[in-house]
């Protein structure tokens, strides 16, 4: 199996307190990789580490066996980061925020996208802006990403948050399909995720005091 992302001995500090030191991990392509740990446990800033959203205070990440410094270009191409926040923008009506979302990942939409918006339960909501929409709406808004990118590497913080039992099969279908083509994903979930049949890594982030 091939590596895709791979952390080596990393170390955060926010404030007084250090949330990891010496952590390592390694994602592979086809491979669910999911980071549990209670709250304050460092979870998000691990994930915007990995993103390179963050700097760590010590260590070192790989895309593909590279520096990820030293390949910044192509792992911002091949890199999905979706964090816990709806991430849409609340001004922009549903099909805006789509149009936003596929010129930012350099595929600007033919057409508009009305299949993907009924696939994602939102007919008839197309032309409200976000901001008016429900918690969930918003999520499944901002998950319209994982249809419309090509990125290898999807890094989600908490994706399932306000979702509902047909949001949450939704996203599951979509992991699969990425997961079977090769890429992979790494994620932050409060919730037991039932996944069989894939390759599936839980790692437990401790609370350290
Ligand atoms: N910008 C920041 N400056 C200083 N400290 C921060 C900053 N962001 C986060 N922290 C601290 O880092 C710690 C870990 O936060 P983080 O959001 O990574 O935890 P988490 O495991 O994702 O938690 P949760 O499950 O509640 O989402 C917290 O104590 C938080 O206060």
């Amino acid at each position: 199996m091939q590596s895709i992302l791979q952390a080596e001995q990393l170390t955060s500090v926010r404030g007084e307190r250090t949330l990891f030191s010496g952590l390592d991990l390694t994602v592979d392509s086809g491979q669910l990789y999911q980071i549990e740990g209670p709250n304050g446990a460092g979870k998000s800033t691990l994930l915007r580490i990995l993103a390179g959203l963050l700097k760590p205070q010590a260590g070192e990440i790989k895309f593909c066996a590279e520096n990820c410094d030293q390949v910044r270009g192509e792992f911002l191409r091949d890199m999905l980061f979706i964090g816990h926040k709806a991430a849409v923008k609340p001004e922009l009506t549903a099909i805006e925020n789509l149009e936003f979302f596929a010129a930012v990942q350099g595929h600007p939409l033919q057409a508009p996208p009305f299949e993907l918006l009924a696939q994602l339960g939102l007919v008839g909501l197309e032309d409200v802006p976000a901001g008016h929409l429900s918690a969930g709406q918003q999520r499944r808004i901002a998950l319209t990403r994982l249809w419309l990118t090509s990125a290898r590497l999807w890094i989600l913080d908490e994706p399932f948050t306000s979702l509902d039992t047909a949001g949450i099969a939704l996203l599951h279908k979509r992991f699969g399909e990425h997961l079977a083509a090769g890429g992979a994903i790494v994620l932050t979930s409060h919730q037991p995720l039932d996944w069989a049949g894939q390759a599936f890594v839980r790692m437990q982030l401790e609370y350290q005091w």
